[in-house]
Order: C-alpha cells, then sequence, then structure tokens
C-alpha cells in the first residue's frame, strides 16, 4: 500500500518536473572533440548538469565523466543516437561528429558515411521526434569558384574537399527538412576554431594550434601552410557564445538557417608578428603539403553582416587577446607561469 502511494508520489513529482521544465535538455554528439568539451562545460553552467548528455564514441577521461551525463553513441547507428534520445527526452540535438578536412582526404569513405550518413540519421531523429538540431558548417563549405574576400552568406559553393561536400549536403538538406517539415535546424559556418586545451581534430587550420604549443616546446614551428595564406579564425569561447546566441534567438530573429560567423583573419606571418611580441626568439619556418590547396580553395574573409544584424553577433576577442590567452593558458598548464 505504502510503496503504490510512494510510486504513485514520485510520477506525479516527475511529471510536474516535467511540466515546469524551464531548460531544453541536450544531446550532444560526437562532443569529445575540440568544440564538445568546452560547449558541454558551458551548456551545463547555464542550463544545469542534469540537462546536458554528452555523447561520442571514444572512451571518456576521468575529469570528463565526473563533469556530467557522458554516453556512448555511434551516429552511424541510428538506434544508439534514437535510444539516448527518448531515455533522455531530448528536446535539442547538437551534431558535431565529423571527420575534418585533412583527415577527411586521407579516408574518404569514412569520411562520406559518418559525415554524411550521420547527419542523415540525426536529421531524422529530429524529424520524427521533434527535436531541435544545431549542425555547424565551416569556412569549408566555399570552394574555389566562391568569392574569397569576402564570402557572403549565399554564393557559389563548389567545395573540393569531401569535408566541405558532406558540409553543404548538411546545409542543403537541414534547409530542406525546415522547410518540408518544419525542423528548427540552425546552422552556423565556423573559422578555425582556436582553442589551448584539446588536440585539434586534423583540420587544415591546426597550424594555428599547434604553433603555440611549438612555440613553448622548441621555440621554432615549421609550418605546413605558406606564410602569406590568409584564413578566418575565430577563438573558441567565441565560438562557444555564437552557437549558444543562435540557439537561443527566436525563430523571428532568424531570416535564414545557415549563417556565417566570423571574429579574425590572419596569415602564419601575421601570427608569428603576434607570437613575437610574447616570444620575441621564435621563429617559423615553411614546409607546404596539401592541405595549401585546401587553404587556397577557402575564403580569406567571411562576411558575416547577416548574423550580426539578424542576431546580433559580436566577437569578442583579437588576435592579441587570442595570442595572450593561448600562453596564459599553456604556460600554466606547464607550470611555467
Ligand atoms: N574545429 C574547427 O576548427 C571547426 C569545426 N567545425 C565543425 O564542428 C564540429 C566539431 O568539430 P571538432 O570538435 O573540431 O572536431 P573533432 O575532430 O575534434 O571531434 C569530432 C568528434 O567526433 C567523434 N566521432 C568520430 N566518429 C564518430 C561516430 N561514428 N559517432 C560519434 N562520434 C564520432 C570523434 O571521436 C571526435 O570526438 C564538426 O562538425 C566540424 O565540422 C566547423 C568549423 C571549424
Ligand atoms: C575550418 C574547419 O572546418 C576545420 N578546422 C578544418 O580545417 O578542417
Amino acid at each position: 500500500m505504502l510503496c503504490k502511494s510512494l510510486v504513485r508520489h514520485c510520477f506525479i513529482a516527475i511529471n510536474q518536473r516535467q511540466l515546469h521544465r524551464t531548460h531544453p535538455r541536450i544531446l550532444i554528439t560526437g562532443g569529445c572533440g575540440q568544440l564538445g568539451i568546452p560547449l558541454a562545460k558551458r551548456l551545463r553552467e547555464l542550463y544545469g548538469v542534469e540537462n546536458i548528455v554528452l555523447s561520442d564514441i571514444v572512451r571518456p577521461s576521468d575529469a570528463l565523466v565526473q563533469q556530467g551525463i557522458y554516453r556512448y553513441a555511434d551516429v552511424m547507428d541510428i538506434k544508439q543516437v534514437q535510444e539516448l534520445l527518448v531515455n533522455n527526452q531530448i528536446d535539442w540535438l547538437i551534431h558535431l561528429s565529423a571527420l575534418l578536412s585533412a583527415v577527411g582526404e586521407k579516408n574518404v569513405s569514412l569520411a562520406m558515411k559518418l559525415n554524411i550518413e550521420g547527419t542523415h540519421h540525426m536529421l531524422e531523429l529530429a524529424r520524427k521526434y521533434k527535436c531541435r538540431i544545431f549542425i555547424p558548417s565551416t569556412i569549408g563549405a566555399f570552394g574555389p569558384d566562391s568569392p574569397r574576400n569576402p564570402t557572403p552568406d549565399l554564393c557559389i559553393q563548389r567545395p573540393r574537399t569531401i569535408y566541405g561536400v558532406s558540409k553543404v549536403h548538411a546545409e542543403l538538406l537541414g534547409e530542406y527538412f525546415f522547410y518540408r517539415f518544419g525542423v528548427d535546424f540552425r546552422c552556423l559556418r565556423f573559422p578555425g576554431i582556436i582553442s589551448a586545451d584539446t588536440k585539434p581534430g586534423g583540420g587544415t587550420t591546426d597550424y594555428a594550434i599547434e604553433i603555440f604549443h611549438e612555440a613553448l616546446k622548441s621555440g621554432s614551428y615549421k609550418c605546413y601552410l605558406r606564410g602569406d595564406t590568409r584564413l578566418p579564425m575565430m577563438w573558441i569561447d567565441d565560438c562557444i557564445q555564437s552557437i549558444i546566441n543562435i540557439m537561443e534567438a527566436s525563430n523571428d530573429q532568424l531570416k535564414q538557417r545557415t549563417y556565417n560567423v566570423a571574429a579574425l583573419s590572419f596569415t602564419p606571418e601575421e601570427l608569428t608578428k603576434a607570437i613575437q611580441k610574447y616570444k620575441p626568439n621564435f621563429k617559423i619556418s615553411y614546409q607546404v603539403d596539401d592541405r595549401q590547396n585546401i587553404a587556397e580553395s577557402w575564403p580569406q574573409v567571411l562576411d558575416d553582416r547577416n548574423a550580426r544584424e539578424h542576431w546580433n553577433w559580436t566577437p569578442k576577442v583579437d588576435l592579441d587577446g587570442l595570442v595572450q590567452k593561448m600562453f596564459d593558458y599553456l604556460e600554466r598548464e606547464n607550470n611555467l607561469k
């Protein structure tokens, strides 16, 4: 008797909690990568630890497990993600799993499967369970025929990497699901993201992270891009803030579903000069490889006027700020401060 009434009481309490839920319940796929870990941290601060489910196929560190819910989920297996979504009453999907540009060229068939089929699965689940969905795109979704300086939201997109092709596919399919089925799909085209606390995932813009590690370790860096190769870049905190801003934007504010977001643009030569303000003896040399062709087909400067006008996007960190933050973090981590 007592047991029955306790069960009933708990049931009502759970239902009331659901009714009064003020924060979304979010599932992040590919969450152990460069973007996922800091994004989950920030979302947990904003929406509560219990509302964020981080998933990936890698074994997480003890520290990551202690920060909140972590679950194994392979996005190529739709049932695994479906089970997670249902069991955790998810209403927002953040789909980060992908092979980036340079590693994608080394394993085209895996990139096609992961980046294209994985995205199909996530969009189907968003449609079936009426979840909102955020999928990042990239400067890599443009190609040599796109205007490069500046590159607007709408222009010719003929990327030459499987990564870029898969991201144009995600943009178009997401927009199709929005117009055809009413799926609340949101997408940002990011520049190269720079952060200190993880190893980058195998992109063309990775030099701008590796250079800091080498500046501290050996005082020099051999760069695989030419010194005058200009690419758009962004500090990780600005990237995380832009994701939160677009997730929180009202449907009225969004005049389009895919937006460019920009922060700064620099070349290896300019980054070297900024680093030399902190490490005057730092030296750069160049040994150009295949990634140069990829970089030369990408925007030099992204035009993000629409994001600024429609939902007030404003990046905070400039080149000097970024260099200072990287060294502060890495020197603290390596006990050099
Ligand atoms: N980091 C950057 O500079 C930029 C990233 N983006 C996009 O942001 C997203 C996240 O990027 P990063 O965190 O840098 O990538 P990352 O390579 O660091 O992380 C990707 C994660 O996906 C996971 N993954 C691989 N196969 C999987 C599978 N079968 N199922 C589930 N997860 C799987 C990996 O274990 C990894 O943790 C990607 O979609 C990328 O295209 C866009 C523009 C710039
Ligand atoms: C800009 C990106 O999408 C990524 N960092 C890459 O270089 O592939």
